[in-house]
């Protein structure tokens, strides 16, 4: 009979372990950076758009832990009071609120805003979050292809919304959720809508290209007025984003795919440390019209460079959006 230490010696046994030691080294080093410095955000008033799951909660999660105030602004009440109660039990911080926002709509946008300003005189951390990822074609109420709509136009009218808040709160923050996807995006200036033709991949890095072209033009026009804009990739995080993502949604994706992706992909509570340190680092007071990644700044893709295309963009989501500044 073998002694239980023969297996040391056992190749397959040295295989596995080695393996499993470097799918789990492989697993932490993809969760990226993480931030670490401590702040305290009692008295500091925060917005975060699309907060009951994903990236969005665990900021929510983060900022109340740190004392600040947080308005919750999410368009299902919800999933977002489920939210709430939750983080509320999580930090016992009682100053997070949920309020109704749902970006197809800008009636809503604008409720929202108005709201808000009824309620509080001071705004210093405004985080676009919410997304959504390759959906089939559909429309805002306002007639808005889905993505473009959400991503960029709702978000656009929100920020202009508020800028007079942040502007009088000041020194305060924007950040702006885009994605990697915007190193693949263009925008179509002859069908910025995608009226002639749909094409749900690049629509949603059309929208994630507009994110960091608005950041781009909006930190030129807030220079000097203690407003800093930023936008990010958070990495790619373990969310309901995916919910449209057919291959992976499939019993073929979930048994196949899913195991291998979750090597790679960040947790949602990791996702989020992006936003954080963009939002929290006091390191970052005055930097504005950036682009983080991992907790780092990383340049932008070629596409998001050109200021002519953030000039057209602008002009056009105010013609859409009816507001400007
Ligand atoms: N996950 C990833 O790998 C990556 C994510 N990102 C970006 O990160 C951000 C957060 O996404 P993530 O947490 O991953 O995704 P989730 O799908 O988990 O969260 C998105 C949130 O946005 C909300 N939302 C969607 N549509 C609207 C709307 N019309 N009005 C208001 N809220 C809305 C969703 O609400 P509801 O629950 O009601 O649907 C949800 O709360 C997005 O901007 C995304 O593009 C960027 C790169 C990679
Ligand atoms: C298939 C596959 C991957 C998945 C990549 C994905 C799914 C990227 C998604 C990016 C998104 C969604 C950006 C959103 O804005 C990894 C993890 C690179 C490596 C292993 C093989």
């Amino acid at each position: 009979m073998s002694a239980p230490t023969d297996y040391l010696f056992c190749p397959l046994a040295y295989g596995s372990a080695l393996s499993a030691i470097g799918i789990y080294l492989l697993r932490q080093y993809m969760q990226g950076g993480q931030f670490t410095t401590k702040t305290d955000e009692t008295g500091r008033v925060a917005i975060v758009t699309g907060c009951n799951q994903g990236i969005g909660k665990e900021t929510v999660l983060e900022l109340a832990r740190r004392g600040a105030t947080v308005y919750m602004a999410c368009r299902d009440m919800k999933k977002c009071e489920n939210a709430r109660r939750e983080i509320i039990e999580a930090t016992n911080n009682q100053n997070i609120f949920a309020r109704q926002l749902d970006l197809c709509s800008m009636k809503s946008i604008r409720n929202f805003a108005a709201g808000f300003k009824r309620e509080q005189n001071k705004l210093h951390i405004l985080i676009n979050n919410a997304g959504i990822m390759d959906c089939p074609k559909m429309l805002t109420e306002d007639g808005f292809e889905m993505q473009i709509g959400v991503n960029h136009m709702g978000h656009f009218l929100l920020t202009l919304l508020l800028l007079d808040l942040l502007k009088s709160s000041a020194p305060s923050r924007i950040v702006v959720l885009s994605s990697i996807a915007h190193r693949l995006g263009r925008i179509k200036r002859d069908d910025l809508n995608s009226e002639k033709s749909y094409d749900r991949k690049m629509a949603y890095c059309q929208s994630k290209l507009a994110n960091v072209l608005f950041t781009r033009e909006l930190a030129k026009r807030l220079n000097g007025t203690g407003v800093t804009v930023n936008a990010l990739h958070p990495g790619v995080v373990n969310t309901e984003l995916f919910r449209n993502t057919p291959f992976l949604c499939s019993r073929f994706g979930k048994l196949l795919i899913a195991p291998i992706i979750w090597i790679f992909i960040k947790t949602a509570r990791n996702g989020a440390q992006t936003t954080l340190y963009a939002a929290l680092d006091p390191s970052l007071e005055k930097v504005s019209g950036r682009y983080f990644s991992d907790c780092k700044q990383k340049h932008v893709g070629s596409a998001a460079q050109f200021d002519d295309d953030a000039q057209f963009l602008w002009a056009e989501s105010e013609k859409w959006t009816g507001i400007n500044i």
